[in-house]
C-alpha cells in the first residue's frame, strides 16, 4: 500500500513522505524533523492532496515540539512555528484542521499528541474507505449502469490522503465491484499529478484508463464518452461551493450541459461550515513560473508572464452531490443553508 504520510520512530522520530515531485520516475522518500523542512515539503508539494496534508499538519505538531526540545524554543516560538505549518497552504480546510486537531494537547507533552496524530491518519483511511463506498452505491443507482465510464481530475488516490483515496476511492470501489468503465485522467497542469500521480496509481491497480489533456474534458464530456466526473475537494463550505484543483469547474459546467453527474468526495474533515460561500475561498496563487516553465525548459518567451491560480470554485448548484463518510447530499437539487451541517465533520 502506498503511504504519502507516515511517522517512524527509529533511528530519529520523523515524518517521512514519499516525495511526489519526482514520481513517477523516482520513488524517493523525504525525512522531515524540523518546521522548515516540512513547510518547505507541503509548499513544493512533496505533500500534497488535502486529506494528506491533514496528516501532515497533525504529525508536523509533534515535529515542530521535537524540534522546540532541541533547539529550546519557548513557548511563543513553538506556537508561532506550528502556525507556519497550519498556514503553509492557505485552500485546503484540511491543513489547518490537522494541525487544529491536536494542538490543544501539546500541554500534554508529544507522545499525546503524536496519539492524537495517528488518530487523524486512521480515521481518514476509514473515512475515504466508507465514502468510496458511499459514492459507489450512489453513482450506481443515480446511473444505473452496469459500467461507469469515469473522468477525474488532478490526484485523489492513496498519495493525497492516508491511504486509500476520495474521487479516486470511488473509482477503485467501481473497479473492485466490476463496475467501473474506462477512466479518464486529466493530466492537470501545470504539475501534471493527473499524469504523473493518478495515472501511476490507476497503473499500479490495473486500472484500465487514459491520459487527457485537460482543455479535452468538456468535450470528452460533451461527445458522450464519460457518463460521471468524479473530482476531489480542498475546501467545502456552507453553501456547498467547493473549492478544487483548477480545471474542475470546466468539468461541473460541461456535465451540467451534457445532463450527467458531478460528484464531489472528500472526507468531512474538508467540510468548513465555518466559511459562507465561496467567493470566501482564499485561492492560492502559486508561482507564475510554473505555468511558463516545463520539465526544467523555459516554454513561453522571455518576458511571458503565467497566470496560476492552483483551484478554481464550483458553485454549488452544478454539483450533484457531495459525498462524505457521514452521507451524500445533493446541492445541485436541494440547496439549503444546512445543507453541509448533514455530513460536515
Ligand atoms: C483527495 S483531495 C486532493 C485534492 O488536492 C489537490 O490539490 P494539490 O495537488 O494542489 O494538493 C487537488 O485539488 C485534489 O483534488
Amino acid at each position: 500500500m502506498v503511504l504519502a504520510v507516515e511517522w517512524v520512530e527509529s533511528p530519529q522520530p520523523r515524518i517521512r513522505l514519499l516525495d511526489q515531485t519526482v514520481l513517477p520516475a523516482q520513488e524517493t522518500h523525504l525525512d522531515i524533523t524540523t518546521v522548515d523542512g516540512l513547510v518547505a515539503a507541503i509548499q513544493s508539494l512533496a505533500v500534497r492532496g488535502a486529506p494528506a496534508l491533514g496528516a501532515a499538519g497533525a504529525l508536523g505538531v509533534v515535529v515542530a515540539m521535537n524540534q522546540a526540545s532541541r533547539d529550546g524554543w519557548d513557548e511563543s516560538r513553538l506556537q508561532a512555528e506550528v502556525d507556519r505549518i497550519r498556514l503553509a497552504r492557505p485552500t485546503a480546510v484540511n491543513l489547518a484542521w490537522g494541525v487544529d486537531q491536536v494542538r490543544g494537547a501539546m500541554t500534554q507533552g508529544a507522545d499525546q499528541v503524536l496519539i492524537l496524530a495517528r488518530g487523524v491518519v486512521t480515521d481518514d483511511e476509514a473515512a475515504n474507505r466508507e465514502l468510496s463506498r458511499l459514492g459507489a452505491d450512489w453513482i450506481l443507482e443515480r446511473t444505473g449502469l452496469e459500467r461507469v465510464r469515469v473522468v477525474t481530475h488532478c490526484n485523489t488516490g492513496a498519495l493525497a490522503t492516508s491511504a486509500w483515496g476520495t474521487a479516486y476511492g470511488i473509482i477503485h470501489e467501481l473497479h473492485d465491484r466490476d463496475r467501473l468503465g474506462l477512466v479518464y485522467a486529466d493530466e492537470t497542469r501545470p504539475l501534471l499529478q493527473g499524469s504523473r500521480l493518478t495515472s501511476w496509481e490507476l497503473t499500479q491497480d490495473g486500472i484500465e484508463h487514459v491520459v487527457q489533456v485537460d482543455g479535452a474534458a468538456p468535450s470528452t464530456i460533451l461527445r458522450g464518452l464519460v457518463d460521471v466526473a468524479i473530482i476531489g475537494a480542498d475546501r467545502i463550505v456552507a453553501n456547498g461551493d467547493t473549492a478544487n484543483k483548477v480545471g474542475s469547474v470546466s468539468l461541473a459546467l460541461a456535465c451540467a450541459r451534457a445532463g450527467i453527474p458531478f460528484v464531489v468526495a472528500a472526507p468531512s474533515s474538508t467540510v468548513d461550515l465555518a466559511t459562507a460561500t465561496g467567493d470566501d475561498i482564499d485561492i492560492e496563487q502559486r508561482d507564475p513560473e510554473e505555468v511558463v516553465n516545463f520539465g526544467g525548459r523555459r516554454t513561453a518567451p522571455e518576458g511571458a508572464v503565467g497566470f496560476n491560480p492552483a483551484f478554481d470554485v464550483t458553485p454549488h448548484d452544478l454539483i450533484s452531490a457531495v459525498v462524505t463518510e457521514r452521507g451524500v447530499v445533493e446541492p445541485a437539487n436541494t440547496p439549503h443553508p444546512t445543507l453541509l451541517a448533514r455530513i460536515a465533520g
